[in-house]
């Protein structure tokens, strides 16, 4: 596959943020895909995920420039996700969303090409092999991703203490307080039927460390609670131009042969 990734449309003058085509290391596992259903391949060994999140290992949310993360304390074996497809345990370090500027696009991952109008991220490190995210996300094996597809319908009630906490991080670098927050929350009722893959991040560092589980089953969010996303700036307080923080997504990279496997027929 091709070594040089085009990052799509934010890599135009309007967001300079990735100054010309990316040069990724390998460039043959890159993410996100389309996961053609009928292509995916039931795997039984594939095992139930079990995350064992604590609240307490909450600690900050803050606006990156590229979306907007809810951090948690990864210096223990606190917050984990195993199980899956996965050999090691994995440490929760962080969660966060992609969206589009309307309910018609927003996920990084498709299904047959279906779009959401947005995806949850929650982005875990190999502790038993590494004892940084820093070093787990240069590594082959050093992460796992949930990703979970947004659906508007009722108001996710969860989700409320996180929309109500975005009016204070608006600006790129902007960081507060935020406590006791349960990312179990967040998961579909069913975690056991997923699709899995091995991939990249899909923002920088854009490294193929990634083991992907991408949940069959949606969440569902209000209209006004996406708004609110909607309502971040990519910008700074400082800046003169305030972009809004919409379409936060990479396109779609080439499958180059990789086998999706499912954990359910
Ligand atoms: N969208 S993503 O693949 O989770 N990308 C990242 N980058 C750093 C952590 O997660
Ligand atoms: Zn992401």
């Amino acid at each position: 596959c091709s070594k040089v990734q085009e990052a799509g449309e934010y890599n135009t003058k309007m967001h300079p943020m990735w100054q010309g085509p990316l040069v990724v290391p390998g460039g043959d596992r890159q993410s996100p895909i389309d996961i053609v259903v009928r292509k995916s391949v039931f795997d039984s060994e594939l095992k139930p995920l079990l995350t064992n999140y604590d609240p307490r290992t909450c600690q900050q949310i803050w606006n990156n420039g590229y979306s907007f993360l809810v951090e948690y304390d990864d210096t223990a074996d606190k917050s984990t996700l195993e199980g899956g497809p996965l050999q090691d345990k994995f440490r929760l370090c962080q969660f966060h969303f992609h969206w589009g500027e309307s309910n018609a696009w927003g996920s990084e991952h498709t299904l047959d090409r279906r779009l959401f109008p947005a995806e949850l991220h929650l982005v875990h490190w190999n502790s038993n092999k590494y004892s940084l995210f820093e070093e787990a996300v240069m590594e082959e094996n050093g992460l796992a991703v949930i990703g979970v597809f947004l659906k508007v319908g009722k108001r996710h009630e969860g989700l409320q203490k996180l929309v109500d906490a975005l009016p204070a991080i608006r600006h790129k670098g902007s960081v507060v307080e935020f406590t006791k927050f349960d990312p179990a929350c967040l998961l579909p009722t069913n975690t056991d039927d997923y699709w899995t893959y091995h991939g990249s991040l899909t923002t920088p560092p854009l490294t193929e460390s990634v083991t992907w589980i991408v949940m069959k089953q949606h969440i569902e969010v209000s209209h006004d609670q996406l708004a609110v996303f909607r309502s971040l700036l990519f910008t700074s307080a400082e800046e003169e131009i305030q972009r809004s923080m919409v379409n936060n997504f990479r396109v779609q990279q080439p499958l180059c042969g990789r086998t999706v496997r499912s954990s359910f027929s």
